[in-house]
This record gives C-alpha cells, sequence and structure tokens, in this order.
C-alpha cells in the first residue's frame, strides 16, 4: 500500500531533492510549474498515475495529438537521475510526478498537499488509451461529470480540480474557436458566454498573424503565477478561457461549487488538498506490481 514517507527508509533525501530540483528548475523557466501540474492530470486519467504519460516512442501515450502540448518531462528526468545518483532503483517516476506537481503548486503559493508515496511504474503505454480518458475544451457539463467519475472523482472535485487553471498558460488553438474574425476584420463572439472585452483581449494576444499553436495566452488573467482562488473569480466574471471552464457556470451543481469557492480560499485550499489528494491515487500500482523504472521516458 501507499504510505507518507514510503522513501523514509530507503531514501531518506527523496521528497527534499524532487523539492529543491523543481524549486530550482522554476527559477531558469518559471513556466515549468504549470507544466509540472498538468501533466499529473494526464498521468493520472490515462491508466491511473503510474507515469504512462513519460513514457517515448512510437504509438506512446506522448506521441498521441492529444498530449502534444505537454511539457514539464525534462525536470522529471532530471529528477530520476538525482536520485538514480543517490538511491538506485528505489524512486518510481510515478511518484516523482505527483510530489512535482505537488511541490509547482506550493511554490506559485497555494496549499502543501500530504502526498502517501510507493507507487509503482507501469510498463504499458498507448496512444488509443489517451483520447478516451482526457477531458477536450468542448466537452459538456455532463461529460466531464462521466468522466470524472469513472475515475472515482465527484462533481466537486471536478470544480475544485479545474482550479489548477488558475496557473499556467494555455495556446490559441485551445480556444479560439470561441471566436473569429470576420471578413471585414472585427471580432465575431461565437460563445456568448465570454465576456466581450476579455475576449477582445484574447483575440489581440491570438492574431491571425500568429500561429496559434505555438502562441500562448494566460490561464488566469489576473494572477497565472499565483496559486489562488482567483480561477472562481475569473468564472463569475465570465472570463473562463476554456469553454469547459465557462461551462461550469452554467450548471446549477457546479455553479453552485464555484461560487463557494471563488468567495472563500481557505475553502478552495481545504477541497485542493482532498481532491488532489484522491486524483493522486487513481489507479495506483503498489508491491510488486509494475517496476521502479531506470529512465522515466523508458520502461526497464
Ligand atoms: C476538466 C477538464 C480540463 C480540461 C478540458 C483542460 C484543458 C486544458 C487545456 C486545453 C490547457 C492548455 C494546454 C496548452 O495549450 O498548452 C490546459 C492547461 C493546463 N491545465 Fe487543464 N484541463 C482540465 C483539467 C485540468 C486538471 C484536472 C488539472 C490539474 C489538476 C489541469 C491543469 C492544467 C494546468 C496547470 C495547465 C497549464 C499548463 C501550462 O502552463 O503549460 N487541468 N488545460
Ligand atoms: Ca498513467
Ligand atoms: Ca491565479
Amino acid at each position: 500500500d501507499l504510505s507518507f514517507n514510503f522513501y523514509a527508509g530507503s531514501c531518506p533525501g527523496a521528497e527534499l531533492i524532487v523539492r529543491n530540483t523543481v524549486r530550482s528548475a522554476s527559477s531558469s523557466d518559471p513556466s515549468v510549474l504549470g507544466k509540472l501540474l498538468r501533466l499529473i492530470f494526464h498521468d493520472c486519467f490515462v491508466q491511473g498515475c503510474d507515469g504512462s504519460v513519460l513514457i517515448r516512442g512510437n504509438g506512446t501515450e506522448r506521441s498521441d495529438p492529444g498530449n502534444a502540448s505537454l511539457g514539464g518531462f525534462a525536470v522529471i528526468e532530471s529528477i530520476k537521475n538525482v536520485l538514480e545518483i543517490f538511491c538506485p532503483g528505489t524512486v518510481s517516476c510515478a511518484d516523482i510526478l505527483v510530489l512535482a506537481a505537488r511541490d509547482a503548486v506550493e511554490a506559485l503559493g497555494g496549499p502543501v498537499v500530504p502526498i502517501p508515496t510507493g507507487r509503482r511504474d507501469g510498463t504499458v503505454s498507448m496512444a488509443a488509451n489517451v483520447r478516451p480518458n482526457i477531458i477536450d475544451t468542448d466537452f459538456t457539463v455532463d461529460k466531464m461529470i462521466n468522466i470524472f467519475s469513472s475515475k472515482g472523482l465527484s462533481i466537486q472535485d471536478l470544480v475544485v480540480l479545474s482550479g489548477a487553471h488558475t496557473i499556467g498558460a494555455a495556446h490559441c488553438n485551445t480556444f479560439n474557436s470561441r471566436f473569429k474574425l470576420d471578413p471585414k476584420g472585427n471580432l465575431e463572439l461565437i460563445d456568448s458566454s465570454l465576456d466581450n472585452s476579455y475576449a477582445q483581449t484574447l483575440m489581440n494576444k491570438c492574431s491571425s498573424s500568429l500561429d496559434p499553436t505555438t502562441t500562448v495566452v494566460e490561464n488566469d488573467p489576473e494572477t497565472s503565477s499565483t496559486f489562488d482562488n482567483q480561477y472562481y473569480k475569473n468564472l463569475l466574471a465570465h472570463k473562463g478561457l476554456f469553454q469547459t471552464d465557462s461551462v461550469l457556470m452554467e450548471d446549477d451543481r457546479t455553479r453552485k461549487i464555484v461560487e463557494i469557492l471563488a468567495n472563500d480560499q481557505e475553502s478552495f485550499f481545504e477541497r485542493w488538498t482532498e481532491s488532489f489528494m484522491k486524483m493522486s491515487v487513481i489507479g495506483v500500482r503498489v508491491g510488486e506490481e509494475g517496476e521502479i523504472r531506470r529512465s522515466c521516458s523508458a520502461v526497464n
């Protein structure tokens, strides 16, 4: 089973090494923090939190177009390299991923989530598993709830974990179907759930002269480098970046939770801790299952 401080005997410095490496990587490139947090979502939802998202090669999850914009792999690999020097063959990549995501949240002012460890690494990674398990930005609330519930996660978990979009950035092509330019070059707001001036700002940042697959915009227009409850305030102001953010305001069940979290950061942090812990144990392998990878990007 998983336990707190699983590596206390076998690799006492493990959690500190993860934390320090995340800190130093982010001091040279702050954008890694959002990437590390997003990685855990894409790992845990596909085949459980088993490091399957990290494996490189033809036909792996990483090769799927749905995962094309993931990042942070180099940070995970460099953590692993240090750990292999101090405690060879001991700390799983699946644990490193969860710990690094936890530390990314802390580094931006969020709560420190206690993480039980002892996850084992999976040995399978298939591109075909990505699309059925990862939520696309055109999903309805019902479709999102269904996927979350198939992972043992509730409606509250959906709203709380969507709060991850309080940090990080997104490529223009993930939201620019919400508006388009008419032939005269004027903004045409297709999705009326979006605040007009916010849409205008986004349009300017994603102007048609720029490549939408490389241009990025902050997820949280107010505080994208702080892990806070601003995401929910943005939703109330009709400034959710993705369609899947905005629709949380259109369903009574999710809107009620948004309203609570927008008004109470303490409550967001408490619920984040709970929901993040739940997500980080989806489908974990323990004991003798799986393996401890030597390199996070390849099975042994
Ligand atoms: C509920 C459904 C969700 C949808 C539809 C969704 C969709 C997206 C999309 C389209 C992006 C932009 C990616 C890019 O263009 O590079 C993004 C970014 C991000 N997502 Fe989500 N996401 C969801 C849930 C989550 C969850 C549960 C987490 C983690 C707990 C998360 C964490 C992040 C983070 C941190 C970023 C910023 C990444 C960066 O800065 O590079 N998302 N998400
Ligand atoms: Ca996985
Ligand atoms: Ca924020």
